[in-house]
C-alpha cells in the first residue's frame, strides 16, 4: 500500500460540494464526485428530521449496545428514523478483514466514520456503538461530519473498568485476566477517554431509562428531531 500516489476528490462541475471536504486524499485517480438534484434539506423534510451521528464510545460492557438498543427503540417509537451500527454485529460483515491491533482499530473506526457520515447525509440518526478506544480515530468521524455540516455527538458510556469487569456478559474479560484473550481493552491494550465529549452517561449511576432520557433531551436541545419544511 505504502509509496502509492494519491488523488485530490474533485466534482464535474469543479466546485466542492459539502460532502467532499477540500483536498480529500484517495487512492483512485480520475474520479469525480457527481451531485444529486436533491438537498439534504429536502430528504429532512421528508424524514421529518434532522440526520445526525451519535458516537458511543466506552469499555466492554460499559452499556454502548444495551442503551443503543433502548434508545434506537424510543427514537423509533417517535417516529425518528434511527438504524444502530454496532460493533459486533458490523465485524461480522464489513469489517470481518479486520482483527484488534491498533491499525485494524483505527481501520475499522475510519469505515464507520465513513458509513455513519452517510446515513447522516441520508437523514437518518444513526446511532454507533463502538469500543474506539483512540481519541485520534474518534476525532476524525467527528472531522468527517463536521466537514459535511452534520451533526455529531460523541456519547462517553462512562462506566469503571471495575464495573464492566464485574458484568462481563460475555466473560470476555475473564478469559483477558487468564490470558486467553491478547490486547483487551482496559486490560492490556489502552482506552483512551474523551475529553470533551457532549454527553457523558455515568452507566454505574444512571439507569438504562435515565440514560436514554439523557440523549433523547440532547437532541431535543440541537434541534435534531425536527426538520425545517417538514409536513410532520
Ligand atoms: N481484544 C479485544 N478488545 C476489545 N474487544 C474485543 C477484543 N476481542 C474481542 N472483542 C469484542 O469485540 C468488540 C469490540 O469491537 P469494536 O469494533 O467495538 O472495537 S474497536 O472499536 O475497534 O476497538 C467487543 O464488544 P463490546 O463488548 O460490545 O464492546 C468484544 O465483544
Ligand atoms: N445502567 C446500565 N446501562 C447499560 N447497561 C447496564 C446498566 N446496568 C447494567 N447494565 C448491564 O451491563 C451490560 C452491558 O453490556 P453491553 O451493553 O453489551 O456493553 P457494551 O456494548 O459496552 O460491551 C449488560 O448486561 C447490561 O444489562
Amino acid at each position: 500500500m505504502g509509496g502509492e500516489s494519491v488523488s485530490t476528490a474533485s466534482t464535474t462541475n469543479g466546485t466542492t460540494p459539502y460532502s467532499v471536504p477540500a483536498g480529500v486524499a484517495t487512492k483512485a485517480q480520475n474520479i469525480y464526485f457527481h451531485e444529486g438534484n436533491l438537498s439534504r434539506d429536502e430528504r429532512e423534510a421528508l424524514m421529518g428530521h434532522k440526520g445526525a451521528t451519535i458516537w458511543m464510545t466506552g469499555l466492554s460492557g460499559s452499556g454502548k449496545s444495551t442503551v443503543a438498543v433502548a434508545f434506537e427503540q424510543v427514537l423509533h417509537q417517535r417516529g425518528i428514523h434511527a438504524y444502530r451500527l454496532d460493533g459486533d454485529n458490523v465485524r461480522f460483515g464489513l469489517n470481518k478483514n479486520l482483527g484488534f491491533s491498533a491499525e485494524d482499530r483505527a481501520e475499522n473506526i475510519r469505515r464507520i466514520g465513513e458509513v455513519a457520515k452517510l446515513f447522516a447525509d441520508a437523514g437518518m440518526v444513526v446511532i454507533t456503538s463502538f469500543i474506539s478506544p483512540y481519541k485520534a480515530d474518534r476525532d476524525a468521524a467527528r472531522e468527517l461530519h463536521k466537514a459535511a455540516g452534520l451533526a455529531f455527538y460523541e456519547v462517553h458510556v462512562n462506566c469503571p473498568l471495575e464495573e464492566a469487569e464485574k458484568r462481563d456478559p460475555k466473560g470476555l474479560y475473564k478469559k483477558a485476566r487468564a490470558g486467553q484473550i491478547k490486547g483487551f481493552t482496559g486490560i492490556d491494550d489502552p482506552f483512551e477517554a474523551p475529553e470533551q465529549a457532549e454527553i457523558d452517561l455515568r452507566t454505574d449511576q444512571l439507569s438504562v431509562e435515565q440514560a436514554v432520557q439523557v440523549m433523547l433531551d440532547k437532541l431535543e436541545e440541537g434541534g435534531i428531531l425536527s426538520a425545517a419544511g417538514s409536513q410532520v
